[in-house]
């Protein structure tokens, strides 16, 4: 995702440099409940580098500070600990501000092609020197003995969590920080038993460690709260805080099954306008619903009947839209499919890889929910793609079983052939096609299975060209879709 992006190397010792305690508030019934700078977030923003862009030049500190030629600015590289401009006994006061660029850098990018082939070289030369000399400022205004900028270690951070009430029941959305990218990653959690009054003791909840953690010293039970470290269910008269977790509880291997997981690409065009170019936004839909299913439990005696206990998973929701190239690409690669070329085509013939993506985030953020971890349960991953299983074991993510994502409108026209692909942990649907139609994909434009020509080329090519693990059935057009119904 980010790889090969030469202002990664973010020293993370300035993290520690704006974490510092703040200093006391002086007006406590009126205090912000976030931290006034979230330093994963700045992070981020310094790492990627000044974009220049007509509305959004970079980010800076008011007054600026981050570059040296902007008129009136400060030169970091020449900072020698002393505040700019603080008189003796004051303290000078930053904002943290997103400027637009002077006219001149703005119309630069409007030449003609070969000028602006010029310009954007140009660019990206002021935005490497830039980012060295922020880099070097940071590295002094750090005061560490790092002499090589190493690439920084990944840290994720949960930022909130709260309930939300899905068509297939209730889930806890999670927003993740992190240092690599200024992107918020979701987890979306189904663990209904954390909302029921008597929770199985066999079943640990599925919990963040760094949401649950005691941020400072400040920290009010209202603060905790706000950010979703309460346990149970909130309401105006039930509210308890969460308590830090030391460990991830261990659960033995086969008290019972192994969650369900899986990590999904943001998709805009699927999930939000109801593209049938692709199945992204019912596999989101179809990944919440299998999910949420509950999980029979073996008998302990032959005669006893079987149990279930509520379905338990995550999806981790990547903000990787287009397999990582960008909705801008992605738009751009439609266009190229219309005019005969398949998905992987496209993306190369635009300079980019077939696949972008990268699933280190996605790692850490199953860590922090306890998910996959060495010596825990392992979990089993809905995909059917063979890179996410490789990249997510390389980061030693503990995958106990694959479980394949058959798309709903292979469901229905293939019922037979596709029952015996499914695990028998995995329940069929069993609810008849209208209910199912009605519910499944409540949320989308369109709801139920997405279906078409576009779609069946989509998954072809995955099969034929990605590896994708599905079966290949006859080609079908939209005409014999009509002709069934
Ligand atoms: N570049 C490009 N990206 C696409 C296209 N269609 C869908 N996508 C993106 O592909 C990604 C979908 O990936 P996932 O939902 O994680 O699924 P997958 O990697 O295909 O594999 P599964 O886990 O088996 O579903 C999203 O980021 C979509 O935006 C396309 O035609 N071109």
């Amino acid at each position: 995702m980010t790889a090969g992006n030469p202002h990664n190397d973010f020293d993370l010792s300035l993290l520690d440099l704006l974490t510092a305690p703040a200093p006391p508030n002086s007006n406590p019934a009126h205090h912000r409940r976030d931290a006034e700078l979230d330093p994963l977030l700045l992070a981020a923003a310094f790492a990627s580098g000044p974009h220049v862009t007509r509305n959004h030049y970079h980010h800076d500190f008011f007054p600026p500070v981050m570059d040296p030629q902007a008129q009136g600015a400060y030169d970091w590289t020449k900072w020698t600990g002393e505040e700019i401009g603080s008189r003796q006994g004051q303290r000078k006061k930053y904002t943290y501000v997103s400027r637009q660029a002077p006219r001149s850098k703005r119309l630069q990018g409007l030449g003609s092609g070969e000028e602006s082939k010029e310009n954007e070289s140009q660019q990206r030369e002021a935005q490497r020197s830039l980012s060295a000399s922020i880099n070097t400022a940071v590295l002094t205004a750090a005061r560490t003995d790092t002499a090589a900028s190493l690439p920084a270690d990944l840290k994720i951070k949960c930022m909130a969590r709260t309930r939300i009430p899905t068509p297939h029941g209730p889930a806890f959305l999670h927003l993740y920080h992190n240092n690599r990218d200024n992107k918020e990653h979701l987890a979306i959690v189904v663990d209904p038993a954390q909302l029921s009054d008597a929770p199985n003791p066999a079943v640990p909840p599925i919990r963040s460690r760094s949401l649950d953690s005691v941020w400072s010293e400040s920290e009010t039970e209202m603060d905790r709260i706000t950010r979703g470290a309460y346990v149970g269910k909130l309401s105006p008269s039930a509210q308890t805080p969460s308590q830090p977790l030391v460990d991830h509880p261990v659960v033995s291997a086969d008290s019972v099954p192994s969650p369900l997981i899986r990590i999904h690409s943001e998709c805009f065009t699927g999930e939000t306008i109801g593209s049938m170019r692709c199945d992204c936004g019912e596999q989101l839909d179809e990944a919440i619903r299998l999910i949420s299913q509950p999980i029979p439990i073996p008998s302990e005696t032959p005669d006893a009947p079987p149990t279930t206990i509520p379905g338990r998973g995550a999806v981790v929701y990547l903000r990787q839209e287009g397999r990582g190239i960008g909705l801008l690409s992605k738009i751009r690669a439609y266009n190229l499919q219309d005019l005969g070329h398949d998905t992987v085509t496209a993306n190369l013939m635009l300079g980019h890889k077939a696949d972008e993506r990268g699933y280190e985030i996605a790692a850490a953020i199953l860590r922090d929910l306890g998910l996959g971890i060495e010596g825990g349960e392992g979990v089993r991953l809905l995909t059917n793609n063979p890179d996410k299983v490789q990249a997510l074991e390389k980061e030693d993510l503990r995958i106990v079983e694959r479980v394949p994502m058959i798309p709903r409108s292979w469901q229905r026209q293939h019922r037979h052939s596709v029952e015996g692909l499914l695990p028998s942990s995995v329940a069929v649907d069993e609810e008849d096609e209208a209910e199912k139609e009605r519910r499944s994909g409540a949320t989308l434009i369109g709801g139920g299975a997405a279906h078409g020509d576009d779609l069946e080329k989509y998954l072809r090519t995955k099969i034929l060209r990605m590896g994708h693990m599905l079966p290949l059935f006859p080609e079908r057009t939209d005409k014999d879709s009509l002709d069934d119904q």
